[in-house]
């Protein structure tokens, strides 16, 4: 209860240290609306006995029950204003907090360890604490100043029912009791159904995010996937919604049950008004002003319960929200140093009896890896699909935590190298590159997007990839946008794309760079380019290139051989072949389909 409350109070500090005018604004508003109600009863008694005492014709006056009318409909007005004004404010502050609010999400999103996208339960969270922060951030204090216009309001008809008698106050209170367990019980309900709901709700938005995708739309109608996607997400959809139909029924029927005992109440009451007219002097306005009083006091009561309950409600998803952007990431986390990387390489790059377990699995991806690689070496990686190339790369590029062993810089731990400065020194481009909905120029210059501006560079980079050739046709040149996707850009093609992800590592001044399976996407003729200019391509850097090609890997001064997870052999293509192993296998069988 005390770390739920613990909650609540920070989304109140939060809220109380950046929108402070809001806050005393809203309480001022608060206080303001909860008076309303019993001024306005008072000049609705007041005009009912004025207006009874005109028609009754013991009053020839009229100038009373037409100021009375005035200061109802002032009243109307200044209310409904005042209202209106709240409301601009709240959405102002909503959207500011949103704001706010989800950057942060987004900060702790785009700041978690890679591994940590390989849990699912990651994503669910995601999922959840994603929309609407700003509304469930304000939600608890305006529930708040709710309960505070509502006890305001509340306390009023209570001196004026005192005033008659208690008996009107205790059925009051009592008709509200039942409603608060109603409401507590079925926020708790809907909190724990969108929490369970939400694996299957990812799944169903999966299925409708590839019928609608642009990438996956030539497949479905190649492999005529409309109807399985569409009865997949039906179903899942349908399953969710029924469950909250259910729960949304149960909660109506309660609901129906309370209100009828809320009139229950009503009804007694009214009836102790008459009851009490027997034997005290109740005039007119008098018995509409108590009656409206019953009634106000029950629905100031429904209206501090069911803000109570929100409260509670909103409290379960703050406490989600919180749980997410403190989650302790530790265990995933690799610790980094501050050491500069060492420039240039002297001694180059040493892996030291690598051995990696993606976290949750138990399977060993790479097994006692070692090797070494001198500055300005160019190497390549090769092996079947699965032995774990990717993953190696992935490790050199400090991603993931090491299950054993040792990656060293100039003898310097990986771990102890700042990360930006790791990140500057060292470029990688993977096979899945990411194909940017940006301009060719922030394509190619993404990784110093502060150096964008250098038209002249992204121009070198782009002419050393042979993506210079295409752009130049384009109406924009470098500041043609790339994809269809929001704009009417320019389309590419896979090997397209391919040179201008080439030109985005070559535009670095890396000094190391890693590019995997580089020239899949390219043709023939651009692909012997690639590796006959290799050389000059990755001058002055230190090279990883993943290739299946045996053809391309053999320009490499040295090859490694992967096999399940295993360093199998090391070399250069002569050393190999003369070894007889599995790079000569894999070499002979490619070169049959070329002879
Ligand atoms: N995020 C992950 N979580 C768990 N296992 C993974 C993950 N990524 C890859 N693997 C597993 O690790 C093994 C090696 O994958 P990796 O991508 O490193 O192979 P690769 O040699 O690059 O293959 P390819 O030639 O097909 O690109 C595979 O069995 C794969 O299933």
């Amino acid at each position: 209860m005390k770390m739920k409350n613990s909650e609540l109070l920070k989304a109140f500090r939060y809220v109380w240290k950046n929108q402070r005018i809001w806050v005393l604004f809203s309480a001022l508003i608060s206080l303001f609306m909860g008076l309303i109600p019993i001024t306005n009863l008072w000049v609705v008694k007041e005009l009912i006995n004025e207006v009874a005492a005109v028609l009754g014709g013991a009053k020839q006056e009229y100038t009373a029950s037409f100021l009375l009318l005035l200061a109802q409909f002032a009243l109307l007005f200044v209310s409904s204003a005042v209202l209106k004004g709240q409301e601009l404010l709240d959405k102002q502050t909503e959207i500011k907090l949103d704001h706010d609010l989800q950057q942060m999400v987004m900060q702790k999103t785009s700041s978690a360890p890679l591994a940590f996208y390989d849990v699912p339960a990651f994503h669910d969270t995601i999922e959840r604490v994603y929309t609407g922060h700003g509304i469930r951030f304000m939600q608890p204090v305006k529930n708040i100043f709710e309960i505070g216009r509502y006890f305001t309001t509340l306390l009023s008809f209570f001196a004026f029912l005192l005033s008659v008698h208690w008996g009107l106050v205790l059925v009051s209170l009592a008709g509200s009791i039942p409603v608060l367990l109603v409401l507590v019980r079925f926020g708790n309900q809907r909190f724990h159904l969108r929490f369970h709901q939400t694996p299957l709700a990812r799944e169903a938005s999966y299925l409708k995010h590839l019928l609608i995708d642009r990438q996956a739309a030539k497949e479905v109608r190649l492999f005529q996937m409309k109807e399985f996607l569409l009865r997949g997400w039906s179903d899942k959809y349908r399953k969710n919604s029924q469950e909250l139909l259910k729960l949304t029924r149960r909660e109506k029927l309660a609901m129906i049950g309370m209100d009828g005992l809320t009139a229950l109440f009503y009804v007694s009451a009214a009836g102790l008004i008459i009851w009490l007219a027997r034997t005290t002097k109740v005039t007119i306005g008098d018995f509409v002003a108590l009656g409206q009083a019953v009634q106000g006091t029950q629905g100031a009561m429904n209206g501090i319960v069911t803000h109570l309950a929100r409260i509670h409600e909103t409290r379960l998803y703050i406490r989600e929200f919180f749980q997410f952007i403190e989650l302790d990431l530790s265990a995933y986390e690799i610790k980094r140093g501050t050491a500069p990387f060492p420039r240039p390489l002297e001694t180059g790059i040493t892996v030291d009896n690598l051995s990696f377990c993606y976290p949750g699995s138990e399977r060993y991806t790479l097994r006692n890896v070692s090797f070494s690689i001198s500055p300005g070496e160019r190497i390549a990686i090769v092996g079947e699909n699965g032995s774990g190339k990717t993953t190696l790369v992935k490790c050199l590029m400090g991603l993931y935590r090491l299950s054993e062993g040792q990656i060293r810089f100039d003898g310097l731990p990986l771990e102890e190298i700042g990360e930006s400065e790791f990140f500057r020194n060292l470029t990688v481009i993977f096979q899945d590159f990411m194909h940017y909905d940006f301009t060719v120029r922030e394509n190619i210059s993404i990784g110093q997007l502060e150096a964008a501006a250098d038209l002249e560079r992204v121009k070198r980079a782009a002419q050393k990839s042979g993506a210079d050739r295409f752009v130049q046709r384009m109406a924009d040149g470098y500041d043609t946008y790339l994809g269809r996707s929001f704009r009417d850009g320019e389309d590419l093609s896979g090997g397209q794309w391919q040179k201008v992800a080439l030109a985005r590592a070559l535009f670095s001044d890396g000094q190391v760079i890693i590019l995997d399976e580089p020239t899949a996407a390219l043709d023939p003729r651009a692909e012997m380019e690639v590796f006959q200019k290799f050389d000059q391509l990755t001058q002055n850097s230190t090279a990883v290139f993943i290739s299946h090609r045996m053809a391309a890997a053999r320009m490499a001064d040295r090859i490694l051989v992967m096999k399940d997870g295993a360093l199998l052999e090391s070399g250069s293509h002569e050393e190999l072949m003369a070894l007889g192993g599995e790079y000569q296998r894999m070499y002979d069988m490619q070169a049959k389909w070329y002879v």
